[in-house]
């Protein structure tokens, strides 16, 4: 390419990025009017709508002709709207830190990076920073496509005033990243215990006889392997990245497909958008065919049970209370009628939330 012609292509670009540039700030103030108009109607000074935004994502991931990828085309729109939002009034966001957890992607994959984030110690820190209203939302971690449910987290929910108000899943990368200059020189490796599970049959075979500490995050072992030239971290390259460590290993884990399920807590369940989940937690009396009976409205109404898991009671000794995740929203007639049904022959209904479900 000769430097005339790069030089037009480029002055070409500069002018596709001054429109851009444009219209993005004329979107800004269209959702500024947004927010006076929120204030005038006496609304919430929180203006983050999120079967809003999960509307404009997925009109954007509908509309999109390439050649940017619909994952690409979404990411870029989230964080025009994260800006947009935070010129309105930033989030406040915890979730479980520390910085370089793959719960802090999760969040920042959620709400884009013009938050204020509050990374903290443990799951139950998060849910009580948005119980006592000191942050807006939190994120928490609960299901691994490979270990299964994060259960303190399913506990916790169940004790809880709050709504889950979205989801998100995210592929879950775990790296190998240690000081140590070759495999031989690892004599410890620390992780999350997830992240030791997630890996097991790797650090089996590579590893065998290494003594395998669990740690409080994937971000607290990358720094502990940072000190220790003969220990590793099982960790996201992000947070390897953080503390300076070299990978020695990407792509760890044993399933090639793991995902992490992450949930979003917040005090209200979004409106309907017309993809949706609602989370319940439900008990009946422990009898023959109790369960069956109690879901058996859900089959009427041809409603779609994506998950189903059981968690002992903190009523008794060997009863259960079942977590059941269902396709639609609990406004949905159908849902609205099986709720109701079910509610008439459970010892316990509680609607966890309904909320969009997660965007690729
Ligand atoms: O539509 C609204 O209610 C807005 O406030 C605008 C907007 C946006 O930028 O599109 C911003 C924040 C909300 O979370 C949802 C959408």
């Amino acid at each position: 390419m000769n430097d005339e012609s790069l030089k037009s292509i480029r002055a070409r670009i500069d002018g596709i990025d001054d429109q851009i540039l444009a219209l993005i700030n004329e979107r800004a103030s269209a959702a500024a009017e947004v927010a006076h108009a929120k204030q005038a109607a006496g609304e919430s000074t929180d203006y983050y709508r999120p079967a809003r935004e999960a509307e404009v994502l997925r009109r954007i991931r509908d509309v999109n002709a390439g050649p940017l990828s619909d994952a690409d085309a979404t990411r870029l729109f989230r964080e025009i709207m994260s800006a947009c939002l935070a010129l309105q009034r930033p989030l406040t966001v915890a979730f479980l830190g520390p910085e370089g957890t793959f719960t802090q992607e999760a969040a920042l994959k959620h709400f884009g990076h013009a938050i204020e984030s509050s990374p903290l110690d443990n799951i139950d820190a998060v849910f009580r920073e948005v119980e006592s209203g000191e942050a807006a939302y939190g994120v928490v971690p609960v299901e691994n496509s490979t270990e299964g449910m994060v259960t303190h987290t399913l506990d916790r929910l169940l004790s809880s005033p709050l709504q889950i108000v979205g989801e998100v899943e995210m592929p879950v990368v775990h790296s190998l990243a240690t000081r140590a200059a070759e495999i031989a020189s690892i004599r410890r490796i620390y992780s999350h215990s997830q992240g030791l599970a997630q890996c097991r049959a790797w650090v089996d075979h590579h590893l065998p006889g290494v003594e395998r500490i669990p740690v409080a995050s994937t971000a607290e072992a990358a720094r502990l392997a940072s000190l220790d030239e003969t220990a590793a971290a099982i960790a996201s390259e992000a947070a390897a990245e953080r503390y300076d460590l070299p990978v020695m290993q990407a792509g760890m884990q044993d399933g090639s497909r793991n995902a992490t399920r992450f949930l979003v807590l917040g005090h209200e369940s979004p409106e309907p958008t017309g993809e949706d989940k609602t989370s319940l937690v439900i008990a009946r009396e422990n009898r023959p065919g109790g369960l069956a009976g109690l879901l058996a409205p859900l089959a009427r109404y041809g409603l779609n049970m994506t998950r189903l898991e059981s968690r002992p009671s903190p009523e008794g000794m060997w009863e259960y209370v079942f977590f059941v995740d269902l396709l639609g929203h609990a406004e949905d007639p159908d849902l609205k009628r099986a709720l109701g049904e079910m509610q008439k022959l459970a010892s316990l209904l509680k609607v966890l939330g309904s909320y969009p479900r997660s965007i690729a």
